[in-house]
């Protein structure tokens, strides 16, 4: 593979990662937690690092607060200090520069194996790259990580068929390893594989160690003897303190040295962890004296690399704002078509509800009937206004709390920003809620509403006001926490927007202090089109004076000055483009406050 010698240079710096007296503690109730207690270490650029210790014992604590994804806040406390070549980093600019690779395999089910490499690759890797470059290695990620047989499977997830575990979590693996870092971070990468996938895993680390010199630090869970001993180093850690941090050679002959030597055939990391599951903790505090003691100070890991020469410095420009558009829009689209079910329910259900409506209400709009009656024509326009909202603003709701997972994996990555990732939703979201709006024709022309008035126009304003809806949902959305709080933050969104619609209640008759809140409901804007559109001086002028005089006070007593459509309009494409801008800031905000 050909890549520029520029970019195989700044590959080789060494760098040394170190860490000094790290200490992070939890207040619980009125009790100080202590989850990690003054550690410190050193990682040498070229080398894999091992991080164990007992359930519990602070190995993902560790990982977190050292790629800079923890910091005091509220009831959490982090001290001390994180070097990269002797030179204090922390927040943002270590978060940069770190490849972590989470516990959790979060993915996008959508995607193949390789589309979610190449996704990557494209937004992360430095524009210097050329797209072949890009593609190249992304075929010799799927080789090196045994993932060309199911490179064109779906991720997948309960609903789709998808890749096996095992391949999921090779696959989160190569997202992270094809930006070729400097420093990698990863969390049980082995764990759920066969121990001849993950001895691939490891020796991949240490291929990239050893050719590109980056630093690599890795929690492991009963590593088989062959993955174990491919590591240059390991960090024991025991209730939130260092046990042994040294060579793995250094390992075993100091656990001799203090007595409790891994017996022949007996797997050492097994062995470790039995150690320190089964004595007392003043055994253990004597048994960690006793290595200490025993290991030279030449295999002490902080001793400064000789060959630590370099800061690292920033790659190049990622991915400019439209490769991320475009990429981010294929992939929203892709969500779409291949989730099939989602695809059918999100047709058939609209389609129940219309034929549904359409048969409650058939032809009450109909003013040649004997049967017609102001108040039936007024609720069947509104209650296609009401389905139109509901449609339109109920599946937003959920959008981003249940993409959150994959969209602050990758913001913290760096792989897009807020505001391409929002505008791409923002564009799959207004096709869709355009294609829905065609069938509105034909229920429009069941119930027998706006057929007097332009028929195009009542479209328009259905759509218009759908989306001032659903962007109310989706700063909800962005808002929320987690999609548990938005479900419950739904009436919030619904319920003004059908008290000031004007069927329950007309305007004149809500307390005047309380009107202004009609100012944020798209609804009562809409319904203020519709009702100008169905029931204007202009087109009811024909109708029988009795059938005219029913409708007339609809206007005035819902505060609707008819010379105020465009101004409606207005502050409908407001509400659009306002609420809209308040998410993306509420969506930034929210990740960068994640970390
Ligand atoms: N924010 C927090 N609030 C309260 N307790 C916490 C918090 N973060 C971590 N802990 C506790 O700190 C301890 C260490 O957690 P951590 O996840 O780092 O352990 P671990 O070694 O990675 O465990 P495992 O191997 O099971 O993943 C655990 O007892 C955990 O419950």
């Amino acid at each position: 593979m050909s890549i520029a010698p520029e970019k195989m240079e700044e590959g080789q710096k060494l760098s040394n990662f170190s860490w000094e007296s790290v200490s992070m503690n939890v207040k619980v109730g009125k009790q100080d937690k202590k989850i990690l207690d003054g550690i410190s270490g050193t990682l040498r650029g070229g080398e894999v690092c091992a991080l164990m210790g007992p359930s519990g014992a602070g190995k993902t604590s560790l990982l977190n607060v050292l790629a800079g994804r923890v910091r005091s806040r509220g009831n959490v406390k982090v001290d001390g200090s994180i070097l990269l070549d002797n030179l204090p980093i922390s927040g943002s600019a270590l978060r940069k520069r770190i490849a972590y690779v989470m516990q959790q395999d979060i993915l996008t089910p959508t995607q193949t194996v390789r589309e979610s490499l190449w996704f990557s690759a494209n937004l992360r890797l430095p524009k210097s790259y050329s797209r072949k470059e890009k593609e190249e290695l992304v075929e010799k990620t799927l080789k090196e990580l045994g993932l060309e047989k199911c490179a064109d499977t779906y991720i997948g997830d309960d609903m789709i068929r998808g890749v096996s575990g095992g391949e999921k979590k090779r696959t989160c693996v190569g997202i992270e390893l094809i930006m070729k870092p400097k420093l990698i971070f990863l969390d049980e990468p082995t764990s759920g594989l066969d121990s001849y996938a993950a001895h691939n895993v490891v020796m991949r680390l240490k291929d990239m160690a050893a050719h590109d010199g980056c630093n690599v630090l890795c929690t492991i869970h009963q590593p088989s003897s062959e993955v174990f001993h491919q590591f240059n180093s390991v960090m024991v850690l025991r209730s939130g303190k260092r046990f042994y941090f040294g060579p793995l050679s250094g390992l075993s002959t100091s656990l001799h040295a203090a007595g409790k030597g891994c017996p022949n055939e007996f797997n050492l990391a097994d062995h470790v962890m039995f150690v320190l599951q089964t004595e007392s903790s003043e055994a253990l505090d004597k048994i960690e004296m006793q290595m200490q003691e025993a290991t030279p100070a030449s295999q002490h890991p902080e001793m400064p690399h000789d060959k630590s020469v370099m800061t690292m410095k920033l790659e190049g420009a990622h991915a400019g704002f439209f490769t991320q558009l475009a990429a981010l829009t294929k992939r929203e689209f892709q969500n779409v078509y291949r989730d099939k079910a989602g695809l059918i329910a999100s047709i058939l259900v609209p389609l129940i509800l219309n034929v549904f409506f359409a048969l409650i209400f058939f032809q009450v709009g109909n003013i040649d009937r004997s049967e017609w009656t102001a108040q039936a024509h007024f609720g069947g326009m509104t209650q296609v206004a009401i389905g139109g909202m509901f449609g339109a603003a109920q599946p937003l709701l959920l959008k981003f709390p249940l993409d959150r997972g994959i969209f602050l994996r990758e913001y913290a990555t760096q792989t897009y920003g807020a505001a391409p990732y929002f505008i791409s939703k923002s564009m799959v979201e207004l096709s869709l809620s355009f294609c829905r709006t065609f069938p509105i024709s034909a229920l429009q022309k069941c119930i027998g509403i706006a057929l007097l008035s332009a028929n195009q126009r009542y479209v328009l304003i259905f759509w218009i006001t759908g989306v001032a809806a659903a962007s109310t949902a989706l700063l909800v959305g962005c808002l929320a926490a987690n999609p548990e709080v938005a479900q419950q933050a739904a009436p919030a969104v619904f319920v003004p927007q059908l008290l000031f619609a004007g069927f329950f209640i007309q305007s004149e008759q809500i307390p005047v202090w309380l009107r202004w809140a009609q100012y944020l409901c798209a609804l009562k804007y809409g319904m203020n089109l519709n009702i100008m559109n169905e029931f204007g001086t202009d087109v009811i002028q024909d109708w029988p004076v009795q059938k005219q005089a029913m409708v007339s006070g609809l206007i005035e007593n819902n505060n609707i000055n008819p010379d105020h459509g465009w101004l409606y309009a207005g502050v409908l494409i407001g509400i659009i483009v306002v609420v809209r801008l308040l998410s993306v800031v509420a969506l930034a905000k929210r990740a960068a406050a994640f970390f």
